[in-house]
């Protein structure tokens, strides 16, 4: 298992490329299985949630083709993905494959819609919460599916086809929002999405099926009226900027100092972090080439900040925040919304010596005026580069363990690190 190991101290100078959302591209090549035709996506990031994802799609029957993809590629650009689901093989996705990722479980969403039938297992749990799958499921029952569980899997059919309907959800779900939009894209007549999720990732996907043939008004509101087509075409789409990892590594900045270029970054799609981290004492610049980080000297300010559906705070954000607040001059709180076991960064932060005190769903981070490398764990994606983030402050050797976790959604982290001046190498195996 692969390790990161850390040397803190160094502050960080030069331009870091931001890759696709992989929390888009994960959607987007799950369309592909909307239409007969080839869905064509550049600017795709390499993760190995990527790979999974197009190991996943294969056992349907997409042709998954990646183009100028060589060993050893140490390009950092994104790579151009076409996908081809000429003809479905198989409407079941197995336990084995899903179990590894929970986006894969999206697939029941266009497999019903253009099979007519899926047979999908649920989703394995993660290290952040129960996740439970119940309004993807009402979703898909509003447009006329018969829904019934057996054995672990969620097997649903709509023998006559989905029907256009109205869709209520009690609480914003993004996964949710993707999967009505997929199967009302190709439903008889119109749904309208109330309570839609609004996030970034939602825009991108709706923008790619309407390149593909779809219906869509209002996606990036509340409200999202889909007008069911016939079929869908193929299209070609470039992945929209990961917002998550510009906010990573903008407090990867804020933490170790320096002056860096965020390349491609999207200022707009991470307002919020940006306004926290503006308050915590970074300079933030919008530039024509992305998003400009700088912080020299100063200490730190504490902040208070609440997890919360787009445009708020983003929970993906929540543990990286935690992680530079650690040494802030002063008290932070920061509150989780959106899931109820979010906070497994917590304990191996205190690790490297940060004071933190959790009380429900906030956590009080007392700053602290050092910190000192030490072996942590990491134990979820975004948990893990916390620890990057305080590591790049601590003193002496950091060594992350279990960065598997890591690579599901940062490309490269290391090599993205240090060619800005971090201390950083991964150690293969072992
Ligand atoms: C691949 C991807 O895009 N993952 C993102 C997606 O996850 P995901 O789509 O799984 O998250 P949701 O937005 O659905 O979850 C939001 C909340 O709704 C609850 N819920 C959700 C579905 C359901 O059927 N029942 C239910 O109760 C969840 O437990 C959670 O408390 O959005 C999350 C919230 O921004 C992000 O943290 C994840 O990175
Ligand atoms: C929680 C995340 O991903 P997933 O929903 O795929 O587990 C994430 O991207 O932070």
């Amino acid at each position: 298992m692969d390790r990161i190991r850390i040397t803190g101290g160094r502050p960080l100078h030069g331009t870091i490329p931001i890759s696709g959302a992989k929390n888009a591209a994960l959607p987007l090549m799950i369309a592909s299985l909307l239409t007969e035709d080839e869905l064509t996506l550049a600017n795709v990031p390499r993760l190995s949630d990527v790979s999974n994802l197009a190991r996943i799609l294969g056992n349907h029957g997409v042709d998954v083709t990646i183009a100028g993809k060589r060993n050893g590629d140490e390009v950092l650009t994104g790579q151009t993905v076409r996908l081809n689901a000429r003809s479905i093989v198989d409407t079941t996705a197995p336990y084995e494959l899903v179990s590894t990722m929970r986006a894969s479980f999206w697939v029941i969403a266009p497999l019903l819609a253009r099979m007519g039938r899926a047979k999908v297992s649920l989703p394995g749990g993660c290290a952040i919460g129960t996740r439970p799958v119940d309004l993807l499921l009402m979703a898909l029952e509003r447009l006329g599916a018969t829904i019934d569980i057996d054995a672990g899997y969620a097997v649903v059919s709509a023998d006559k086809g989905l029907k256009g309907a109205e869709i209520d959800f009690p609480k914003v779900t993004v996964g949710g929002t993707h999967v009505a939009l997929m199967a009302a894209s190709l439903a008889d007549g119109t749904t309208v999405i109330h309570n839609a999720a609004r996030e970034p990732e939602i825009v991108d996907l709706a923008d790619c099926l309407i390149k593909m043939g779809a219906r869509i008004k209002g996606h990036g509101t509340s409200t999202i009226e889909v007008t069911g087509v016939s079929r869908l075409r193929g299209a070609h789409h470039a992945v929209v900027a990961d917002r998550i990892e510009t906010g990573t590594y903008a407090m990867c900045v804020a933490m170790a100092g320096g002056d860096v270029l965020l390349e491609g970054a999207r200022p707009e799609l991470l307002q919020a972090a940006l306004d926290v981290l503006v308050e915590a004492g970074a300079e933030i610049t919008s530039t024509n080439e992305g998003i400009r980080v700088k912080r020299n000297g100063h200490g730190l300010s504490p902040v208070t900040v609440t997890t919360d559906p787009y445009p708020g705070f983003p929970t993906d954000l929540q543990a990286q925040l935690m992680g530079l607040m650690t040494r802030a001059k002063g008290t932070s709180r920061i509150t989780e919304t959106i899931f109820e076991n979010r906070f497994m960064h917590v304990q191996e932060l205190a690790r490297l010596g940060a004071h933190i005190h959790l009380d429900g769903q906030t956590a009080t981070i007392e700053g602290v005026d050092t910190l000192k490398g030490a072996p942590v764990m990491a134990t979820d994606l975004r948990a893990s580069v916390s620890l990057v983030i305080a590591a790049l402050a601590a003193q002496g050797e950091t060594m992350v363990n279990r960065v598997y976790h890591l690579d599901r959604g940062f490309e490269r982290l290391e090599t993205k690190l240090s060619a800005v001046g971090a201390d950083v190498e991964r150690i293969s195996g072992g």
